[in-house]
């Protein structure tokens, strides 16, 4: 039992994300609070021991020296309840931080599975509106929880012990508290969770209008968007009324219940006073003891609504928490780096989770170091899947890729990504300074020289000088937009900044014309040359002079070899070739 009550304590929210890590706060906090407890002991019995003396009393000295108390007793209670608040809500607020922190930090190490399966929006009602929920439990709920208990345990005794007969009365209705409690609590966590996933949704509909503005804009769906997002706010405010029934109706109960207490106190008591069993006096401070019980009693319904709030919240942060990285390597070495940038895959298999199809079907390819390689074929035929696999942004099985001789996934995997510039298909900039995106992946942030060099390596340099703030120009947001065929270079640029042994192109100059696509390649040749590069490209004419071109088709390798071999082989290179060229003729 102790064991069961034990194991319940420690995976208690209140115990994971406060008390564990804050146990001094936790203990200063609560001796304040039990301070404090026992002092609010005091007024009633010192007007007790002031009615009860009035009647005799003809020197005001005593009751001076009685109204002197009293407030020195306010005092103490002021300070200690001031501690008591900085203790416990100002623990939670370092609190939030520390489970923001390890929810970011943890994310930041999750694959790109993980993101397929929780949508942005989703994540961002878990990292803000669940952490406030789960701040809010330990810091104000836990405050008031402790203060409810305590005043359970210091008034009742004091309350039998000026008179046991009318505390069995008053308290006669008590027992009823701990089942209402429990039966409310559980309908507060089921309607709790549900606003909690449903303004999951609404932050997910809200994120995909605002990073899709335009497309919904184009497609004129502006009315119909808004006639979504109408309905799930609809649906926000209702399931928010049917959670405030049970939360609203959680303090009057108890009040209700302690209002009881006083009616029959009133009752009872009255008749005792009169029949001489009690004097005024405990008949004041007994009143004045049953009012300081309607606190506890409101506190225990507000306490348990944002327990079980936080309890809720802290379920769905546990869920993102309990997210493992796909990739889990048996064998890392920590100081295992890329030395020249040979790639060698063996035999490489692959399908997505929702797929019954292969993707990619026993890949054997070989890329040595310094080779410029080009991999092309048909929409659809596995090239970017293939490329995402050598900076582990899809995960590969064990022993199937290996650079300079080592096993991907026994590098460690900043160590890899260190050394890989790769450039994926979908561009992302920050809303920084182009400076800061250019430099993002390397030390020198901040270095407009450093950040130039690059924008010349990716044919971007002279747009950035024509910008008012040149390359202190903030972007997106809060700045300037870039069209989709600067984005692309300015990504190529963040890439070559890493200074990489591998640098990997997916696909990245579709939004470029042919001449600054084929000056862009120059240059990474150029000033790159000994460094592996491996380009995705549909566009053929760019690298007709690339040491190998890989032709994929279905998830497998179909030709290999120059564009003069290919060529000569007449096969599905000549005529996507032939097409391609075709193309360009005719624009
Ligand atoms: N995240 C994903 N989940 C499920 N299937 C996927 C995912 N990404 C790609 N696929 C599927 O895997 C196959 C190969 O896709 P991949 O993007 O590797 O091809 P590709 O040759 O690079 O195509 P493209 O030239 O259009 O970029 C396609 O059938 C695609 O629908």
């Amino acid at each position: 039992m102790i064991q069961k009550l034990r194991t319940l304590y420690e995976k208690s929210v209140i115990y994971r994300v406060f008390v564990k890590k804050y146990k001094r706060y936790f203990l200063f906090g609560t001796l304040s609070l039990i301070a404090v407890d026992i002092i609010n002991i005091f007024p009633p019995l010192i007007i007790k021991k002031t009615i009860d003396i009035l009647p005799n009393e003809t020197d005001l000295t005593r009751i001076a020296t009685l109204a002197g108390l009293f407030l020195l007793v306010s005092l103490c209670q002021g300070v200690c309840r001031y501690l008591w608040r900085m203790f416990f809500i100002g623990t939670s607020f370092r609190c939030d931080y520390d489970l923001r922190l390890a929810f970011f930090e943890h994310i930041e190490t999750l694959s790109q599975k993980f993101f397929q399966k929780y949508k942005t929006g989703d994540l961002m009602s878990r990292a803000t509106n669940d952490i406030g929920a789960v701040r809010m439990a330990v810091g104000p709920g836990l405050l008031i929880g402790l203060d409810a208990v305590f005043y359970f345990f210091v008034i009742p005794p004091i309350i039998i012990s000026l008179s046991p007969r009318l505390s069995f009365y008053t308290f006669l209705l008590m027992p009823l508290t701990p089942f209402i409690a429990y039966t409310i609590k559980n309908i507060i966590d089921r309607r709790f969770r549900a606003v909690q996933e449903n303004f999951s949704r609404i932050s997910e509909k809200v994120q995909e209008n605002i990073s899709g503005i335009r497309v919904v804009k184009s497609f004129n769906m502006s009315r119909q968007e808004e006639s979504r997002f109408l309905g799930l706010g609809t649906d926000f405010v209702k399931k928010n009324l049917k959670l405030a029934i049970p939360q609203s109706l959680l303090g009057p109960t108890f009040e209700y219940i302690t209002y009881m207490g006083i009616i029959i106190l009133l009752f009872i008591g009255g008749k005792m006073v009169i029949g001489g069993i009690i004097t005024l006096g405990t008949l004041v401070a007994f009143q004045r003891y049953i009012a300081m019980m309607v606190w506890p009693m409101t506190a225990i319904g507000w306490c348990l609504s944002l327990l079980q709030r936080g309890k809720a919240s802290m379920k769905r942060i546990d869920e993102v928490l309990a997210e493992r990285p796909e990739i889990v390597a048996a064998n890392i070495d920590r100081r295992q780096g890329i030395s020249d940038g040979n790639i060698e895959f063996r035999d490489v298999h692959f399908r997505y989770d929702s797929q019954k199809e292969w993707v990619l079907r026993g890949i054997h390819l070989t890329i040595a170091a310094g080779q410029r390689v080009a991999i092309v074929g048909p929409i659809g035929s596995g090239k970017s899947t293939l490329v995402n696999m050598i900076p582990r942004i899809i995960p590969a099985d064990n022993r199937s890729i290996f650079i300079d001789g080592v096993d991907i996934n026994a590098i460690d995997i900043k160590l890899l990504r260190r050394h890989i510039g790769f450039v994926p298909q979908d561009t992302f900039l920050f809303s920084e300074r182009i400076t800061d995106n250019i430099l993002f992946g390397t030390e020198t942030a901040g270095d407009d020289d450093a950040s130039r060099q690059f924008a010349r390596f990716a044919g971007i340099e002279n747009e950035i000088e024509e910008l008012p703030h040149k390359f202190e120009s903030y972007l997106g947001e809060r700045g300037i937009n870039l069209s989709g065929g600067q984005k692309q270079r300015l990504t190529i640029a963040r890439a070559l900044a890493v200074n990489p042994s591998v640098i990997i192109l997916d696909d990245c100059l579709s939004a470029v014309d042919a001449r600054v696509e084929d000056t862009i390649i120059k240059n990474i040749l150029r000033h790159f040359s000994g460094k592996t590069l491996i380009v995705v490209t549909h566009r053929l004419p760019a690298i007709r002079g690339f040491d190998l071109l890989v032709v994929m088709k279905d998830g497998m390798i179909v030709e290999r070899g120059t564009h003069k071999q290919l060529i000569a082989a007449h096969g599905l290179y000549t005529s996507l070739y032939t097409k391609e060229a075709l193309e360009e003729r005719l624009d």
